[in-house]
């Protein structure tokens, strides 16, 4: 038996993998780390049995206990709770938290030489340098959920680095592709969370609305495949049938296809190396017919223009972009700030915090808080 530690357990991508660890039976959950959800937790510990578990404060740990009374598992709280899961012995960690609370336990987990299922993208957004070279250092290894990386990771499975001309990262478009600018002043927030093709959690549908996503997905796929911004590409293709594809130095295009099925992908950086059976539905090109693809409007969606600026900036330009936009999301979701002004929050605290190279993991955090407050200030003048 191999052991796993879940973070973000009760979330979308949390609950796909547990459905996949059930069917694939050679693997012992040892911990699970989710927020407030503790009625969905306490069903995964009666099932899974972990040793530890992790909530976000102490009034959810009084409830997670009041739900479990008899049982062994040990309860922490907080961003210690979610390091020490990720520290706990276990061969793989699957970080499927959402935001930046993600990059310390991405470190704990790289930092003790275990796989990183990483479906946490802000982690790598924020503090990508400082993770890698702690993977590095440990002889840790990452292999991404993000079905685009996912995609990415096995089209270079043979590839050598000088061979690859540019990756090509396919983005839905989000619900808002055809609608015409003009009309983007209406949006909603109910508009907003209808993705055409997936089913995700709240933060990151507003962020496929914005395509604040794909930005973010071009700085996780910087660095995970340590390849320059000028030979990342993004390409819309609204079915998510095509979930990215890698162009070599002879023209050869290596694409990896299958349906919106974020399962794929989960059990893909479990079990890597080996490539598992699967009972999910298959791709049936046959019935699809036609595979579309368009250029992205970077005029409409403000949010995938700075988020490639500030991967091209590096530094510390990508966690402060990271954290005004979560600041900017979240209020968005209250309806406190309308959908056009994320970019202009994001954009303005951008302006405001000066670029520098982070040399640790305590300058990113107190980057992230600077940017948080900034972007708290500028939500609070509302619009
Ligand atoms: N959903 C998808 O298909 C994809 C997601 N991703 C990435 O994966 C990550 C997770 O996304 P998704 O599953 O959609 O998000 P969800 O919102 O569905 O789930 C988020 C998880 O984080 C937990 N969480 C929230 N706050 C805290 C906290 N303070 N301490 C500990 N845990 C906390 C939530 O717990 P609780 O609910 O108990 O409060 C929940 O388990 C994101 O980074 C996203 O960008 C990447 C590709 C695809
Ligand atoms: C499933 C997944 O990986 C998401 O990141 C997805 O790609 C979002 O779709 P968009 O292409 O609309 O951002
Ligand atoms: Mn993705």
């Amino acid at each position: 038996m191999k052991r796993i530690a879940i973070l973000g357990s009760t979330g979308t991508i949390g609950v796909q993998a547990l459905e996949v660890l059930s069917q694939l039976d050679t693997y012992e959950v040892v911990a699970l780390a989710a927020g407030r959800n503790v009625e969905r937790l306490a069903q995964q510990i009666r099932r899974y049995r972990p040793k530890l578990v992790a909530v976000a404060d102490d009034e959810a740990r009084r409830a997670l206990r009041a739900l479990v009374p008899g049982d062994p598992v040990d309860i922490v709280v907080g961003d210690e709770g979610l390091v020490a899961c990720a520290a706990y012995p276990s061969d793989v960690v699957l970080n499927a938290v959402v935001g930046a609370r993600g990059i310390l336990p991405a470190l704990a987990a790289v930092g003790r030489g275990a796989r990183l299922a990483l479906a946490n993208k802000e982690c790598l957004v924020a503090a990508g340098d400082l993770i890698l070279r702690a993977m590095r250092d440990a002889g840790g290894e990452i292999v991404p959920v993000d079905s685009e990386h996912c995609a990415l990771h096995q089209c270079l499975r043979s590839g050598r680095p000088e061979e690859i001309r540019r990756l090509v990262l396919t983005a839905s478009g989000g619900p808002f592709r055809s609608w015409p600018k003009a009309r983007m002043a209406e949006v909603t927030v109910r508009d907003a969370l209808r993705h055409p093709n997936w089913h995700m959690g709240q933060k990151i549908t507003i962020d496929s609305a914005t395509m604040m996503n794909k930005g973010l997905e071009v700085i996780e796929a910087h660095h995970l495949f340590g390849v320059p911004y000028d030979k990342i590409a993004v390409l819309v293709h609204p079915q998510s049938i095509v979930h990215s594809m890698v162009e070599f130095v002879d023209g050869s295009v290596m694409a990896q296809l299958a349906t919106a099925d974020m399962r794929l992908p989960i059990q893909y950086a479990i079990t890597y190396p080996d490539r598992l059976p699967a009972p999910w539905p298959r791709l049936d090109l046959a019935s699809v017919g036609t595979l579309h693809f368009e250029e992205p409007d970077l005029d409409k969606f403000r949010c995938l223009r700075l988020a490639i600026e500030a991967g091209r900036a590096g530094g510390i330009a990508p966690c402060v972009l990271n954290a005004a936009n979560e600041v900017a999301v979240d209020a968005f979701l209250r309806e406190a700030i309308s959908f056009l002004r994320i970019p202009e929050v994001v954009e303005a605290v951008l302006a405001r915090v000066p670029n520098e190279v982070p040399q640790s993991v305590d300058d990113v955090l107190r980057a992230d808080a600077e940017a948080r407050r900034l972007a708290e200030l500028y939500v609070s003048k509302g619009g």
